[in-house]
């Protein structure tokens, strides 16, 4: 064990064992996930090559094998609940993505909340068995983010009982849906609806593509990959062109909207029934933030410890990187991010979960809300994990930018989540639609619920001017319930900014929609806002189940400089809410130092009780023991190019050359 990281453990205040259990949700539950962990880091056949050194068609090739192998050892051992999937997969895939996760997180949703009772009995044992593997085929060359305007074609041909599928465009190829290209054999694609000679917009329909057996493409059916990118090696995100494909009535996944015999169309109790996998998946992305950040942050405050760089003092020794105030600066902050997410990623999950139990029982009332939180704190947690991610690999200096750290793969992998399942500024803008709505509902009087309700509040205060005004309104920067007052009046602020800003473009005889336009950038500011302020509530708000003092006070600390760096940095928007003077300015950064100085001696341990074995950060930089130089040294002799001395290359060239010149 390196000596630095050592005495980092032995100094912290808090029992980190506590603190993981929390984090799980359980000691129970800690103690389970470490036993799946185990079945697979002592498993032989998951000791493979460094996936760094492979080129994309072998990595593709070993991720599909690692599928497979997963599928085969979770049957075996009988794991089948969905979070101790999840521990073994998480386990198993590291950093990388999941060949045949299309599958599992976007195909069986589908089928799951889309078929009828008939559909389900036929196609949920066919995918469970993988006889059909599938994929999630919506995006279009020229359309993703805008899904009405999708041109792929389902339409209705009564004399055979089918739909004939067609991409009659080039901008219509299916482009970008994970596994399709080589893996899948079947797809549900997103098409419009033609049936007796009208459009009924967007539908999901099950479209084999290769043949059951030989895997051969079907006849009609033009797919492929879509070549390399900027992360996903593992995965073939393909194309897929329709000429004339047809597939039986059944095909059309018709829990709620309907195609008779006859061509009669029945319409769903709402079209927005279709896009749930999506909220389905914004929802587990939030969690997939803290993830990915809590990663980053184990690797660079690991590293940071045992890293000595520089000189603090004259004539003493190299201080560790961490005890620079910038690198803490750096560091600390996503830290207490990385918590932030996890225990709002856990309330997305139960409110996904509650919310689409009332769904199938046919109460729709809390979809927009949940659409909302969904899309929005996608959004902005997969933004500023992104962001972190790279500060993390930064902050480890020239070591970060290697494979050996893991962040590049990290980062890269992680930051599609920014693009995909809806584009960030989009669902930000979604987000903004639904608080506009509520706002406009609250200030008419009617009471508004959820995570909007604080805009009650503000309609009241208008109403009551007087007490508005006779209110302190300047945040007290020690205390973190006034914090979160602030964050919500910010909230509130920004909503009732955009909202004027809109009718201020509507009085310019602008239509509805050039008015949106022209105030998109306060629309996305007042999104920003909410989320931040649902964030500090919900992590402040975890605090009061913590009965460990000693891991509370950590807690506590880390929610303090969460509410706070975040102050830091939108400085301009409090001072435009009242919430803070210019001579609070100053306090801000004090403040912050003196948060920054209390965690210090706490970092490893609050990284640590993320509990991330080494198997699964794969990172010489943020190993547990420390042990970085060796490692590094040893990581870089297994690299293709020292397989020999002399490269093929100095013969070829290099020699040549200097026999010429
Ligand atoms: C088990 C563990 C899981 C871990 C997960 C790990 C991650 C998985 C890794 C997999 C890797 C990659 C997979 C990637 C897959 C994909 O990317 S699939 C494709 C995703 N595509 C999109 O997300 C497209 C984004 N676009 C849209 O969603 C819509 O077009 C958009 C919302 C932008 C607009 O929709 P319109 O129909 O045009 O609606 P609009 O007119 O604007 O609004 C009408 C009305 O409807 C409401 N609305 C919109 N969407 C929804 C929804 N999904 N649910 C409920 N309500 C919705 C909207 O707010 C409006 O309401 P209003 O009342 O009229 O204001
Ligand atoms: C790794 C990866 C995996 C994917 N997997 C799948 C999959 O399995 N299945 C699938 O169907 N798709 C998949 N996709 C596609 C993905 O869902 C789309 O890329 C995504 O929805 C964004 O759409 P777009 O690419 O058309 O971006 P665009 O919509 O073209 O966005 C480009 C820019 O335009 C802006 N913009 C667009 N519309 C608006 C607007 N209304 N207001 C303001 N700004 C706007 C955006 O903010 C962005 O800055 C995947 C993508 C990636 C990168």
């Amino acid at each position: 064990m390196n000596p630095d990281l050592r005495k980092e453990r032995e100094a912290a205040t808090f029992n980190t064992e506590l603190l993981t259990h929390i984090l799980d949700g359980g000691s129970e539950r800690t103690r389970r996930r470490r036993e799946i962990e185990s079945l697979v880091i002592g498993d032989p056949d998951f000791c493979h090559e460094d996936a760094n050194f492979l080129s994309r068609s072998e990595r593709y090739e070993a991720a599909v094998k690692k599928s497979a192998l997963m599928i085969m050892k979770m049957r075996e051992y009988g794991i089948s609940d969905p979070d101790e999937i999840y521990y073994y997969k998480c386990i198993a895939n590291g950093s990388h993505p999941e060949a045949i996760g299309l599958h599992f997180v976007m195909f069986l949703p589908t089928l799951k909340s889309l078929c009828t009772p008939a559909q389900m009995d036929k196609w949920l044992p066919l995918a469970l068995s993988f006889q059909v593997i599938g994929t999630y085929a919506q995006t279009e060359m020229g359309h993703g983010t805008h899904i009405r305007a999708l041109e792929t074609t389902a339409t209705f041909d009564p004399a055979t009982q089918e739909f004939v599928l067609n991409s009659p465009t080039v901008s219509s190829i299916k482009w970008w849906p994970g596994g399709l290209g080589k893996t899948s054999n079947h797809a549900i694609v997103l098409a419009q609806l033609y049936t007796q000679g009208q459009c009924h917009g967007l539908h999901a329909f099950i479209v084999p593509i290769r043949a059951m057996g030989t895997h051969e493409p079907l006849p009609g059916v033009v797919v492929g990959d879509i070549g390399p990118k900027f992360g996903f090696d593992e995965i073939d995100n393909g194309f897929l062109k329709l000429e004339n494909v047809r597939i039986p009535r059944e095909n059309m996944l018709m829990k709620y909207a309907k195609v008779e015999p006859d061509g009669r169309y029945i319409k769903p109790p709402s079209d927005k029934l279709t896009y749930g996998t999506m909220v389905f998946i914004r929802s587990m992305v939030v969690g997939e933030s803290a993830k990915a950040i809590s990663k980053a942050c184990t690797i660079a405050i690991r590293y940071s410890t045992v890293r000595r760089q520089s000189e603090l003092r004259p004539g003493e020794p190299e201080p560790q990187i961490l005890d620079y105030q910038t690198q803490q600066f750096k560091l600390l902050p996503l830290l207490a991010t990385a918590y932030a997410f996890h225990f709002v990623g856990q309330y997305m999950r139960q409110t996904y979960l509650r919310i689409t139990g009332d769904i199938n029982l046919g109460d729709f009332s809390e979809l927009p809300e949940l659409h909302a939180l969904s899309a929005g704190l996608k959004a902005f947690t997969t933004w500023v994990a992104s962001a972190g991610i790279e500060v993390c690999r930064m902050s480890c200096g020239g070591h970060g930018y290697s494979h050996c750290s893991s962040l590049p793969g990290i980062y890269v992998n992680f930051t599609p989540t920014c693009t995909y399942e809806g584009e960030n500024t989009v669902m930000m803008l979604q987000t903004a639609r639904y608080l506009l709505k509520s706002y406009t509902q609250a200030s008419a009087g009617q009471k508004v619920s959820g995570m909007v309700s604080y805009l009650n509040e503000m309609s009241q205060q208008r109403l009551q001017p007087q007490q508005v005004s006779a209110r302190s309104t300047s945040v007290n920067l020690k205390d973190l319930s006034s914090l979160v007052e602030a964050y919500k009046i910010r909230a509130s602020k920004l909503v009732e900014l955009a909202a004027k800003s809109l009718q201020t473009e509507l009085q310019l005889m602008k239509t509805k929609e050039d008015a949106w336009n022209h105030c998109s950038i306060d629309l996305v500011r007042a999104s920003d806002a909410h989320c931040h302020f649902v964030i500090v509530k919900l992590f402040c708000s975890k605090l009061a189940e913590v009965e460990d003092t000693a891991v509370h006070s950590a807690l506590y600390s880390l929610a303090h400089l969460y509410a706070l760096h975040g102050v830091y940095q939108n400085t301009g928007d409090f001072l435009q809410a009242g919430l803070l003077t210019v001579p609070q300015l100053t306090q801000v950064t004090q403040q912050l130092k003196e948060l920054l100085s209390q965690i210090r001696p706490n970092s490893v341990a609050l990284v640590d009780a993320f509990d991330y074995r080494d198997e699964m950060l794969n990172s010489v930089l943020g190993r547990y023991d420390g042990n970085v130089y060796d490692n590094m040294f040893e990581w870089a002799r297994k690299s293709p190019l020292n397989q020999t001395e002399v490269h093929n290359s100095f013969y070829k060239y290099l020699k040549p050359l200097q026999s010429k010149l």
